[in-house]
């Protein structure tokens, strides 16, 4: 008989999402759960990796075992996942060694500035498409292999296993049977060279990490194994992966070159299709592998900025001028401009383009007439001038103007973030009625494999738009505010000290 949905297992920074998606690619059941992040130090984020596991696998139950579905109609099952998150495990009990050390995490600046340094730049840049910096899995597995007592040795004997979240997911879910992870979440790592699809021996040299903890790596669309946990009711094929913001593009079905997704999500995440040959960037951004699909690799650039709708969260819960992160949208309209006030959210240090891991939040420009809503007008516009500063990295690497940027992510809902976007980057924002693009990307991966959709025309079908939003600010305006964010985010650049460390 033919089954009807394909589970869709979206990990994120903040919440486990598990998604049964139909057919025609519309959300039939969802279930979420945040879970806890661990702040120990200025500058460190950790995740509890059980945590995550059972967050995850809990929510993936509540679906399975829904009242209104028939888990036996389950074709597949498709994982995405928060990205470049560290988790170091022991092959045998299968017990993480040391918390999972989360994208986010601050740890290894000084590590990646001795490798900066010492001029490894263009190297790592030419095998990997990333630039130098802690964001990436490297040193955070050379800090656990340096700091947890015994690490090293245990993992030179091939006791451990490293994965990033997908890897660690897979793990769990086949008891231990399956050590693998896919081309997207590998190319996060800067240890995986993108041209020759492979784990790269000087770099694992170079950054201290020995081959054997590491695991196989597979297209986004293949079969990677079988759920046989106890907590898992019935057996699903796992047949997709992809690293979220990857898996986004591809729900967003910007499967040609050229076309262009943002998320604003915790971060924020502008990811262009380059085609069927990487990109190198001169404007510091990131090549990275789109997807491996049906035998044929896809590359990206993109831009990752590390704080988006966090700094919103961080209005909330840090400051308490917002009851709710949607609350952003009422109290910004209370103003009619931003009153001179500029908010570089480098609250984690700053990401593309910028790059500068020592950079930290900058609030400017306040005076005596200064009130909260120029404040969360300014922190709003803090994350549509970031965005702004990738996608003009990208038109100045591609030589493409964008027309339309396709968006996503918890916070499109906030319509005064979309207007700013149109208006500053003067490009057509579209919002698309399914908002879950991540989780419906590995949905499409997991289906394609099984054969439950049989191809992209298919899909293309699927995608409906549900607002555009244009440019309606004087552009004279648009280019002045933007000179004023430069002078912004120029203060708050190199702002903590960096102490030198040499790691020979
Ligand atoms: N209406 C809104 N306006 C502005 N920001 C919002 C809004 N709703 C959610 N957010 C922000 O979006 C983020 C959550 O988006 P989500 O895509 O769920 O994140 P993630 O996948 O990174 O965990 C939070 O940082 C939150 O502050
Ligand atoms: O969990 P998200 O949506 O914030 O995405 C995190 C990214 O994958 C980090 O690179």
């Amino acid at each position: 008989m033919e089954k009807k949905y394909i589970l869709a297992l979206d990990q994120g920074t903040t919440s486990s999402r598990a998604i049964l998606f139909d057919k025609k690619g519309e959300i039939i059941e969802l279930a979420q759960e945040e879970f806890t992040q661990y702040y120990p130090k200025p500058g460190w984020v950790e995740h509890d990796a059980n945590e995550i596991w059972s967050s995850q696998v809990k929510m993936a139950e509540k679906i399975v075992s829904s009242t209104n579905i028939n888990a036996a109609d389950i074709a597949a099952m498709g994982i995405t996942n928060q990205r470049e998150t560290t988790i170091i495990w022991d092959r045998n009990t299968g017990e993480p060694i040391y918390n999972a050390i989360v994208w986010q995490d601050r740890r290894t600046a000084e590590i990646c500035d001795f490798y900066k340094d010492s001029g490894y730049s263009p190297r790592v840049q030419n095998k990997t498409g990333l630039l130098i910096d802690a964001y990436f899995s490297a040193t955070k597995i050379k800090w656990i292999l340096d700091h947890v007592k015994g690490a090293r040795e245990r993992a030179q004997k091939g006791e451990l296993c490293f994965g990033t979240v997908d890897s660690w997911l897979v793990w769990k879910f086949t008891e231990g049977k399956v050590h693998a992870t896919d081309v997207t979440n590998a190319s996060r790592t800067m240890l995986y060279n993108i041209h020759t699809l492979e784990w790269d021996s000087e770099l694992l040299d170079l950054f201290d990490v020995p081959y054997h903890i590491l695991p196989e790596v597979k297209s986004c669309s293949e079969h990677f194994g079988d759920t046989t946990t106890d907590e898992i009711s019935t057996e699903i094929p796992i047949t997709g992966i992809a690293g979220d913001q990857q898996a986004a593009l591809f729900g967003q079905l910007c499967t040609k070159e050229g076309m262009a997704k943002n998320t604003y999500g915790t971060g924020c995440f502008l990811v262009m299709n380059t085609g069927e040959t990487p990109k190198t960037s001169k404007n510091d951004l990131l090549t990275t592998i789109a997807w491996s699909c049906n035998g044929k690799i896809n590359y990206a650039l993109e831009g990752s900025i590390f704080v988006g709708g966090a700094a919103i969260q961080w209005l909330r819960d840090g400051l308490g001028i917002l009851r709710s992160a949607a609350e952003s949208e009422e109290v910004a309209l209370t103003v009619s401009d931003n009153g001179g006030v500029y908010f570089v959210p480098a609250l984690t240090g700053l990401g593309a383009p910028h790059w500068d891991q020592f950079a930290r939040g900058t609030l400017i420009g306040i005076t005596r007439g200064t009130n909260r809503g120029h404040i969360v007008r300014a922190a709003l516009e803090g994350i549509n001038y970031q965005v702004n500063d990738v996608l003009k990295a990208i038109e100045a690497d591609t030589g493409l103007i964008t027309r339309e940027l396709r968006v996503d992510g918890g916070a499109v809902a906030n319509n005064v973030l979309m207007q700013y976007q149109a208006d500053i980057s003067r490009c057509k924002v579209v919002r698309p009625k399914t908002l879950e693009t991540t989780a419906l990307g590995a949905a499409y991966f997991a289906g394609l494999a099984v054969g439950f959709w049989k191809s992209l025309n298919e899909l293309h079908e699927q995608w409906q738009e549900d607002r555009v939003f244009q440019a309606k600010l004087f552009a004279s305006k648009a280019l002045k505010n933007v000179g004023e964010w430069k002078k912004a985010v120029d203060r708050s650049k190199s702002w903590v000290e960096s102490k030198h460390v040499n790691v020979t």
